[in-house]
């Protein structure tokens, strides 16, 4: 048997061609457009490309851009002071701080002061908080995108073995969370769970966010299972592999996601999704 593959590219087309027509008919009625700011403190290459993919996406759908770029030696006070005048920007009603900062700047000081509303990351404990109490409003994106992927295979969640292997706050947490919503039993594995590979041989639906090549080997695998591949890992020879080993584990498995062209592109797909959110929460608010 092999895998049928879900081609998160495709689907993350398909939700775009979905907001920007939503975006036409705002414009259409004259109204402003929604509008997004991505802020890049330093010059990590892998950010740039995700920050300019983000742009692109965001324009493809009709929003305006608010982009920022700080040095790499910008304070966390300067940091802090964009994230106040963004809170208050009448026309941003999206703002994203691309993870990873540099050390001198603290993550969570920089989620915290991000307005829930405006917090199309999904990061701020307000946000997690409303998923954890099955009250969603903005859900972290790459979870969230998952579930996308998941209702585009058309099988049932409610009832199946969930397992989740990686337990981060921007993937394994709110992925945990989103399943449990849906009604699967959800087991969380993480680097102190004994015997990973028979636990993910009981996953009727396995999605690996670790960061480790080819970490989960295809032979671990249910035969049938759906499989989401978090992972993007690029390797010494240009190589771009998930967290799952995918040749052996098609093999095995009922779906899988590839990467590249699988969760990464809904992941951004998302970030538009909960930025047209946003944007509604604040209209029907002024
Ligand atoms: N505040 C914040 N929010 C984020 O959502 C966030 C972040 N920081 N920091 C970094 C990670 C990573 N991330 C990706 C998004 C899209 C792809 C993506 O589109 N990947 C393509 C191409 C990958 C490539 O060619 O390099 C694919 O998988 O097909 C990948 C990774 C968002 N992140």
């Amino acid at each position: 048997m092999s895998a049928k593959i879900i081609d998160g590219k495709a689907v993350a087309a398909k939700v775009r061609g979905t907001i920007r027509k939503t975006v036409d008919q705002l414009v259409a009625q004259g109204k402003r457009r929604p509008g997004l700011a991505v802020v890049l403190v330093g010059e990590d290459p892998a950010s740039q490309v995700y920050v300019r993919n983000k742009k692109k996406a965001c324009l493809e759908v009709g929003f305006a851009d608010f982009s920022y770029e700080l040095p790499a030696d910008a304070s966390e006070k300067e940091v802090l002071a964009l994230i106040d005048q963004l809170n208050e920007h009448a026309e941003v009603d999206g703002i994203l701080v691309q993870l990873p900062v540099p050390d001198h700047i603290d993550p969570n000081k920089i989620i915290e002061r991000i307005h829930p509303s405006k917090d199309v990351d999904g990061f701020h404990p307000y946000n997690m908080g409303r998923l954890a109490t099955r009250n969603p409003q903005l859900a972290p994106c790459t979870p969230h995108g998952v579930m996308t992927l998941l209702a585009e295979t058309g099988e049932p969640i409610r009832g199946k073995n969930a397992v989740v292997v990686g337990a981060s706050n921007i993937v394994g947490v709110p992925m945990a969370l989103e399943l449990l919503n849906a009604r699967a039993t959800v087991t969380v594995c993480h680097s102190a769970t004994q015997d990973l590979p028979g636990k993910v041989g009981e996953a009727e639906i396995l999605v690996v966010g670790v960061g480790i090549p080819e970490m989960v080997k295809g032979e671990w695998i249910k035969p049938g299972a759906i499989v989401i591949d978090v992972g993007i890992n690029r390797l010494d020879d240009g190589r771009l592999v998930g967290d799952v080993e995918f040749e052996t584990a098609r093999e095995r498995a009922g779906w899988i996601t590839p990467v590249p062209g699988g969760v990464g592109p809904m992941t951004i797909a998302t970030l538009l999704e909960n930025t047209l959110t946003a944007y509604k929460l604040r209209e029907a608010m002024e």
